[in-house]
């Protein structure tokens, strides 16, 4: 297929701005996450690219060729949306059968192709059934089919998952990262949610207030926060943060080591607390604790004792992340930090 790019794209309804000036690459065969929280224009970012709105300027390119002006059907791709769309007086099968025939794909050709994709969904035993017959998740997977028959070169998913419970949609962002790696099309996905964002994205572009924030891999995302708003979106518990002068310190709680009296030598600072709650969530467990910096969370591999005493906090030079007042993320400043290093005298023990 091609590479998607846009061009100094801006929308407007009326006089609410609510894309500014987007300019953006999206690889082709890449699973690209547009993630945001609600309002912040992802789908209607998505609608332009799909053709379903009209941008107010800008330009929309498959590699080279300009398809700002195309109608939908010629822009070569299959959307599929959250609440399935799909023709409740017919079959699994008349519903994926439907835009073949409109493309007048032989009867034989169609059967051929429909058996192959309800295989590849799952669905071979409920070809016959209506859409009212079948769960959320198994919907939702007819509805992939569809888009599938028509072998778009890019897939556009908007919130796709939402409707289902969290355990069907744990599942089908499993089934997802398959269908992605079988088909190698482009898949460009509109979320809100973080979990899905980080799970499913090759690459992710965050936006709010129809801005782009930061654009990278799950893991430059995560590790390398160019701004607040971005190290606080992503993580769950979010981001640690200490106000310190004019500047915002940054640390997941996942970077923070806990223990109780003993000083632990191998992290550059140390901060006392005192433990507020304890959350155990099974796999991890999850410290509030509270410090002269605010109320720090602490995450660490599930810890079923119970703690007590005073709790004393590590942490490295290296996991901090340091914002300032406008929020973007600036070079260390290591010395609002130097009443919390480790003095030799502590790490000797003595
Ligand atoms: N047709 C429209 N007319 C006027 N305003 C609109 C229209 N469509 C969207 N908006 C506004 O544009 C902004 C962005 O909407 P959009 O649906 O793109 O956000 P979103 O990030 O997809 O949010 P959500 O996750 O809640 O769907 C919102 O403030 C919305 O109210």
């Amino acid at each position: 297929m091609a590479n998607i790019t846009l061009e100094n794209l801006n929308k407007s309804f009326g006089k609410s701005n609510v894309l500014n000036d987007i300019n953006l690459e999206i690889e082709d065969g890449s699973f690209t996450i547009l993630l945001g929280p609600s309002g912040c224009g992802k789908s209607t970012l998505l609608r332009i690219l799909a053709g379903l709105e009209e941008e107010s300027s800008g330009r929309i390119l498959m590699d080279t060729d300009d398809i700002t002006e195309k109608e939908p059907k010629d822009r070569n791709i299959a959307m599929v949306f959250q609440n399935y769309a799909l023709y409740p007086h017919m079959t699994v099968y008349q519903n994926i059968e439907y835009g073949l025939k409109i493309k007048k794909v032989t009867k034989e050709e169609r059967k051929s192709i429909i058996d192959n994709v309800l295989q590849m969904v799952e669905l071979k035993e409920h070809a016959q059934k209506r859409p009212k017959q079948l769960s959320g998740g198994q919907r939702q997977r007819v509805a992939l089919a569809r888009a599938i028959v028509k072998r778009p070169g890019a897939f556009f998913m908007d919130e796709p998952l939402s409707n289902l419970d969290a355990k069907l949609r744990n599942h089908m962002r499993q089934e997802l990262i398959e269908l992605h790696q079988q088909l190698k099309t482009t898949f460009l996905y509109v979320t809100h949610d973080q979990i899905e964002a980080m799970s499913m994205g090759s690459y992710i572009i965050i936006l709010n207030q129809g801005k782009v924030m930061q654009q990278g891999t799950p893991k430059d995302i995560y590790t390398n926060p160019q701004n607040l708003f971005v190290a606080q979106f992503i993580g769950s518990p979010p981001v640690n943060i200490m106000e310190m002068g004019e500047y915002k310190i940054g640390i997941r709680p996942e970077k923070i080591s806990m223990t109780t009296e003993v000083v632990n030598d191998s992290f550059d600072y140390c901060l006392e607390g005192e433990l507020l709650s304890t959350e155990q969530l099974g796999g991890e467990t999850i410290y509030r604790v509270q410090t002269d910096y605010g109320k720090l969370n602490v995450k660490t591999p599930s810890e079923w004792e119970a703690i007590n005493g005073t709790i004393k906090l590590h942490f490295a030079k290296r996991n901090l992340f340091f914002f300032n007042t406008d929020g973007d993320r600036v070079p260390p400043q290591y010395h609002l930090l130097e009443d919390l290093e480790m003095k030799q005298e502590v790490m000797m023990g003595s």
